[in-house]
């Protein structure tokens, strides 16, 4: 979430109590009845009555006043006069967005958090082309590049798919596209993500990974009909688990990184709205999803960026140069898994906020079962590439970065019929064949 979007409110506000100067007013109104004349307060009693009457003239009729303006969350940054247009215009393109096509198998409708994301994007593609309604939502803040998510954005445009510029925590905007439009399930994958970040930021992933996920089930659970969810956990939640490979039985209560620990605090909110609500729930551990337009602060990606450049790449490894690894997972294979899960999603069983009856709350991990040292990643890139990186190998930092990952997958594949198919080698030719043409013409800005 972009801090400075979240505070921006607070701008109406006087910065601190010292801006009002009481004592001086009081002064001001004391030499007014010592020195002034019958006449002079007669003047000003003139003036600030026509004041009155000229502002009474200019502000708009009670019913115009009710109009909701159209609202900076909400996409537009001027209060144009075509407020009433305007809103109509952006309810029209919510709801077209989110209306299935006559040959959608199953009729979804399916709202999809940080649609402007990763894999935000990939998914709201696959579930655009096979005629699912899909509408996004995406507060486009600066962890990233924001040119990025605006270039996935105008992909999912082009497909026909709306992008509302909304934050998590804007229960008003949530409540408002929950009118609009009736959602059968919700695909939540706006989170501040990355391990090594929230030593910077711990309060962003407090803010959306713990607050914003509380107002959307909030949102969720008063819905009538309530949609299913299907949402991102990590596979961080493993933490300091030692037991490999990584089963959803195995303890997840050692997390390495406030992130790890956000995304277990997701878990057990989401538990929590299944159990009081009636809201259908699965959690997805990702394991290190990477692909063609991934994100800039994974490392597969910004390695990348530095070898092309020419700069040095820090590799992290474990004690005596023990190697650190991870269940690298392609994005298609990943999308695969998220379009299945919320196929087989059953439907949430509360209404008006009330649970009717018990409701399903799935955990899967949805990882490639083969961790791949990063030394590895690293001569992969170098041979797609064709260059040689400049390498500085580095004790793992305490920055909440694991060992390594490993994903038994057995329940996602028994109950969702995921299958990963794409080795490392194979998924990273198709990403470096995407970044070498998305950025060739973007050069300056590498
Ligand atoms: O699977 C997951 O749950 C997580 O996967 C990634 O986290 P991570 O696996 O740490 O991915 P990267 O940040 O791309 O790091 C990959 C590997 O490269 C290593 N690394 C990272 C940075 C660096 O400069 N050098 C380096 O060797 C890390 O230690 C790690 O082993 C994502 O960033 C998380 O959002 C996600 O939840």
């Amino acid at each position: 979430m972009s801090q400075l979007k979240a505070l921006s409110h607070v701008d109406d506000f006087p910065s601190s109590p010292g801006k009002f100067k009481p004592d001086k007013s009081l002064a001001y109104i004391h030499r007014l009845r010592v020195h002034s004349s019958t006449s002079k307060l007669t003047m000003y009693l003139s003036v600030v009555l026509a004041l009155i009457l000229f502002l009474f003239y200019l502000s708009p009729p009670a019913s115009q006043q009710s109009v909701p303006s159209p609202r900076r969350s909400l996409g537009s940054s001027s209060l144009s006069s075509s407020a009433v247009s305007w809103t109509a215009d952006w309810e029209r393109r919510v709801r077209n967005s989110g209306q299935p096509t006559s040959n959608s198998i199953n009729g979804h409708v399916v709202l999809v958090t940080g649609a402007a994301g990763f894999v935000g994007s990939h998914l709201s593609l696959a579930l655009k082309r096979r005629g699912d309604g899909v509408v996004g939502l995406d507060n486009f803040n600066h962890y990233y590049d924001v040119n990025l998510k605006k270039s996935r954005q105008r992909l999912l445009e082009k497909a026909g798919i709306f992008v509302v510029n909304g934050d998590l925590n804007d229960k008003e905007l949530l409540d408002k596209l929950f009118d609009v439009v009736v959602f059968t399930h919700v695909m939540h994958l706006a989170a501040q993500a990355g391990v090594r970040y929230a030593m910077q930021n711990p309060s962003s992933y407090i803010n959306s990974n713990v607050a914003g996920l509380v107002n959307l089930l909030e949102v969720c659970k008063s819905a009538n009909p309530q949609p299913a969810i299907v949402w991102a956990s990590s596979s961080s939640v493993y933490g300091l688990n030692s037991k490999v490979p990584f089963s959803e039985k195995d303890r997840t209560d050692q997390p390495a990184s406030l992130y790890a620990a956000t995304k277990k605090a997701g878990e057990a909110i989401t538990h929590s709205y299944n159990h009081i609500y009636g809201l259908s729930i699965t959690g997805l551990r990702f394991f290190t999803v990477y692909g063609p337009w991934g994100r800039p602060d994974m490392a597969y990606f910004f390695f990348t960026k530095d070898i092309l450049k020419g700069k040095e790449i820090t590799i992290y490894e474990g004690p005596d140069h023990s190697s650190v690894a991870r269940d690298f997972t392609y994005i298609d294979d990943v999308v695969k898994g998220c379009v299945s899960a919320l196929d087989t999603a059953k439907k949430s069983t509360g209404s008006g906020g009330k649970k009717k009856g018990t409701a399903q709350y799935r955990i899967y991990n949805l990882g490639n079962t083969t961790p791949v040292p990063v030394t590895k990643l690293v001569s992969i890139l170098e041979k797609l590439l064709k260059t040689k990186a400049k390498k500085k190998m580095l004790p793992l930092p305490r920055n909440g970065d694991v060992k390594f990952t490993h994903a038994n997958i057995t329940l996602a594949q028994n109950e969702l019929g995921y299958r990963p198919t794409t080795d490392l080698e194979t998924g990273l030719k198709k990403f470096v064949k995407w970044y070498v043409s998305h950025y060739q013409e973007k050069k300056s800005s590498w």
